[in-house]
């Protein structure tokens, strides 16, 4: 697999001034970005988090070559965004979930018309991959309409297509389900999902974890300008998430399902007929104990219940500011 994206110990800080008496300001250094490295391979699907403020907008912009780098530097489908920029916005889409890349005023099919010639698209792909998105992402019934009369999910369909019709190789998103509502979420989640399946490799910040979930592979956890944590989901839960939790229903109530090999808590529901049992994960495995708790007791359904995403991202963060904290995960 080839690299994509290169990002070689990106810096970029800004100088804020403020108040600081009756007449004076002070001026200081926010570092935004601090020395961030890593690399995209082709075909990958990243999910870029961090909480407000961890400098999320600030990389993506400056691999989109809209703002130049402190120091360090980067490459984008072989190119310097910050000198090429160019070049690059031929070879890779981006959308910004807050801004538009649209004309309000027009009807939605003569921006793409206008986007098609800004990027001088032959008239035939530019068909094809309009006519792939109006199906998919069903923008039939309001390809006629302006912009500015969209709702902000018809929009959002609307911006992912005006992002592809030069077919690029990265597809850029910045929070790209941000206020939609759970079906236009879903419909644009598995839009994405099926692009990245064809080939086309994104990158994208999002606060909401379902995102993640359902379209990254990989997970890049950043806080004040430095990576925290760089990996697939599955890999940094087991990181960790020291312990898992075994749900198990059983045909008939029973008392707590107490001394099972590598069970450390038991907590029991509905007189006992649903019951936790929460495990080390170096201590057994989820199929172990399922074979010892059949031995015991009629069971009717089990679940291994993993903690949510959002868990796992605040155990990330806490495991960073403190090193010792991972002894009591
Ligand atoms: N143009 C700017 N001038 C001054 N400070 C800035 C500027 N842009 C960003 N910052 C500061 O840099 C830091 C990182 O901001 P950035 O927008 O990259 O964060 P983010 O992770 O995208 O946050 P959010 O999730 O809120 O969008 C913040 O402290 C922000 O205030």
């Amino acid at each position: 697999m080839s690299a994509l994206i290169v990002a070689d110990r990106l810096r970029r800080s800004f100088t804020v001034s403020h108040r600081a008496g009756f007449l004076r300001r002070r001026r200081t250094e926010v570092v935004a970005v601090d020395a961030v490295s890593f690399t995209v391979d082709r075909g990958e699907a990243v999910g870029y988090v961090g909480p407000n403020g961890a400098g999320k907008s600030t990389t993506i912009k400056m691999l989109t070559g809209i703002l130049t780098p402190s120091a360090g530097g980067a490459t984008v489908c072989g190119l310097d965004p910050a000198k090429q920029r160019r070049a690059l916005a031929a070879r890779i889409g981006v959308v910004f979930g807050q801004r538009s890349q649209l004309w309000w005023d027009l009807p939605l099919s003569e921006s793409f018309e206008l986007l098609r010639s800004i990027y001088r698209v032959p008239k035939d792909d530019y068909r094809e991959r309009l006519e792939e998105c109006v199906e998919l992402l069903e923008l039939t019934p309001f390809l006629a309409t302006p912009v500015r009369q969209l709702s902000l999910g018809q929009r959002m369909r609307g911006e992912v297509t005006a992002a592809l019709l030069h077919d690029p190789e990265l597809l850029v998103l910045d929070e790209p389900t941000i206020g939609l509502d759970l079906e236009s979420k879903e419909r644009l989640r598995a839009f994405l999902a099926d692009l990245n399946q064809r080939g086309t490799t994104l990158l994208l910040t999002t606060h909401d974890l379902d995102d993640i979930e359902r379209l990254c592979g990989r997970l890049m956890v950043i806080d004040h300008g430095r990576v925290l944590a760089d990996g697939p989901l599955g890999e940094l839960r087991a990181e960790v998430v020291t312990e898992r939790t075994l749900v198990v229903d059983l045909t008939e109530p029973h008392p707590p399902l107490t001394g099972l090999p590598g069970v450390r808590e038991v907590r029991t529901e509905l007189d006992g007929l649903r019951q936790h049992l929460v495990f080390g994960r170096s201590d057994t495995t989820a199929a172990a104990l399922i074979s010892a708790l059949v031995d015991r007791v009629a069971v009717h359904d089990v679940t291994v219940a993993e903690p949510e995403i959002e868990e796992l991202i605040r155990r990330l963060y806490k495991r960073s500011s403190s090193p010792d904290a991972m002894t009591d995960l």
